[in-house]
């Protein structure tokens, strides 16, 4: 069974930490308040490195160059930390602090994405006036482009819905202001703003180019609905898909893309990227990058990975199976040398918190807790971490956030699985246009790091450790 201990610890112990990290904004836009937090950022930046270069802060091992990088650390990111054992903090502020902190969309309770994203930015919790401000901003910003809409158009609806994302939103570079003032030739210190600009225009449009995609694939000769300028981001993202009539499914999104949202820089799609945006390459180029690394099975497919593996237990054991039934099926995966989608993390090592905070969500809604999908996700999680520690591989044999989140949008009416990622992808957005903005504005370089060949490593082990054979 899953302990909700790790839940009422953590906000036990983040009660410090919200007093430490929260800050009231003042009236001031976005765009302002990122303005006046800036230069402290920069001059702390200058510091570390006037101060604090040649400074050593751990060792790099064999297994971290041959293991993917686990464990190193070697990123600057400051949106957002993972603990291995609470999970992430955003700013300091856990998830129930979230929960309670960040303003919802009127006449909801969960938490929004323009909240979210201005912690993100700023660190600080907006008033509910700047978030509704946010919110009209996006939402006048947020029609495509018609060639990108005759583009979309144009794909096969055989193409998966990610590779159509990422080709969409790497289409919208034809606006990048970046790019245009790079060409013109603008000072370092200014590259920020053209960046954050062409972030949230990129922020903006998403709905649309993601619902575009949902309806071509999906529901082909529907009428799209226009943005409703009264609406929060997903508020209309909902909407747009076709399912704004139904309140919970519009709150389940809220909260959804809030807690996708950022989960540090190491994560595959964030380090993308960082990575590419390194380059200077415009927010859009960057962000269609990442969006190809959230596209695997390992990271963010898994979600739509999961919904496969629990139809094809279902339809091979029927509606209603038991604990014993799940084992068995449990074993036969990992038999057959696969892994159980929704299950282990690369640095996790407790149940994540966002599993528990959608789960929780299922928990306050009937609907909910009497649907087979989702009955099947919670049996699944009480006996998948017995069976993995028994296997014995995984490091971390608890849910991760994909053992749930697609479940819900399948009882809720959205049933094409392959279209879950690209929820994923229009959440993940919060965190990488954070980290373009503040790269471009912290002057960080271009990233690239030492590789090394085995024989290289061996040569390096053998210099360091003499008396080994
Ligand atoms: C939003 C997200 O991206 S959350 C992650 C979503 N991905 C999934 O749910 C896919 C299933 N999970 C996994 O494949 C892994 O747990 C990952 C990719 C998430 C993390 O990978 P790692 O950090 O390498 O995990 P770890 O160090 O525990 O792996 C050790 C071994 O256990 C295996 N293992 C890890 N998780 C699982 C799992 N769920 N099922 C079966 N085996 C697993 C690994 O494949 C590896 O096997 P190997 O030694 O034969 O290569
Ligand atoms: O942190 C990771 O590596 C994967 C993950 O859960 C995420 O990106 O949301």
């Amino acid at each position: 069974m899953l302990s909700r201990s790790l839940f009422t610890t953590s906000i036990k112990r983040s009660a410090a930490a919200r007093v430490a990290s929260t800050r009231y904004a003042s009236t001031k836009t976005l765009k302002e308040t990122l303005q006046e937090v800036i230069p402290a950022k920069q001059e702390q930046l200058k510091k570390l490195k006037a101060e604090h270069s040649q400074a050593v802060i751990g060792d790099v091992k064999v297994e971290n160059i041959i293991g993917g990088m686990r464990g190193l650390k070697a990123m600057l990111w400051e949106s957002s930390v993972l603990d291995p054992s609470e999970g992430i903090r955003f700013h300091g502020l856990s998830i129930p602090d979230c929960q309670e902190k960040l303003t919802p969309a009127p006449g909801g309770k969960e938490i929004i994405a323009e909240s979210m994203l201005w912690l993100l930015m700023t660190g600080q919790v907006p008033t509910t006036e700047q978030t509704r401000q946010l919110s009209k901003e996006l939402a006048e910003k947020g029609e495509l482009p018609a060639f990108v809409e005759q583009l979309l158009d144009s794909l096969p609806k055989t193409l998966h819905p990610m590779t159509q994302l990422g080709i969409g939103v790497a289409a919208l570079n034809h606006d990048s202001a970046f790019q245009a003032a790079y060409e013109k030739g603008i000072k370092k210190s200014e590259y920020w703003t053209y960046a954050f600009d062409d972030c949230i225009n990129l922020l903006a449009r998403l709905p649309a180019l993601a619902a575009r995609i949902y309806r071509n694939v999906y529901k082909p000769g529907t009428e799209l609905p226009k943005i409703d300028k009264e609406l929060d981001l997903v508020g209309n993202y909902t909407r747009m898909l076709g399912f704004g009539d139904n309140q919970n499914m519009t709150e389940y999104l809220r909260l959804y893309i809030a807690l996708h949202g950022d989960h540090e820089g190491g994560n595959a799609s964030a380090h993308t990227a960082h990575l590419v945006g390194s380059t200077l390459a415009d927010p859009y180029i960057a962000y269609s990058a990442a969006l190809y690394a959230l596209a695997g099975p390992l990271h963010g497919l898994a979600n739509q990975e999961v919904l496969r593996w629990q139809q094809a237990m279902q339809k091979e054991l029927g509606e209603n199976v038991s604990h014993e039934q799940i084992k068995e099926y449990l074993w036969k995966t990992l038999k057959s040398g696969q892994v159980v989608p929704g299950y282990g993390h690369g640095v996790l090592r407790n149940p994540d918190p966002r599993f528990l905070a959608l789960q929780q969500f299922c928990e306050s809604r009937p609907e909910l807790m009497e649907s087979s999908t989702i009955q099947l996700v919670k049996k699944t999680s009480e006996v998948a971490p017995g069976v993995l520690m028994e296997h014995g591989k995984t490091k971390n044999p608890y849910p991760n956030v994909d053992a749930t989140s697609g479940c819900v949008l399948y009882h809720y009416g959205l049933t094409e699985y392959k279209y879950y990622t690209v929820i994923f992808g229009v959440s993940r957005a919060l965190g990488c246009i954070t980290q373009l903005t503040w790269a471009r504005a912290l002057g960080l370089p271009l990233e690239r790091p030492k590789s090394v060949s085995m024989g290289a490593l061996e040569q390096l082990v053998k210099s360091s450790w003499p008396n080994v054979a």
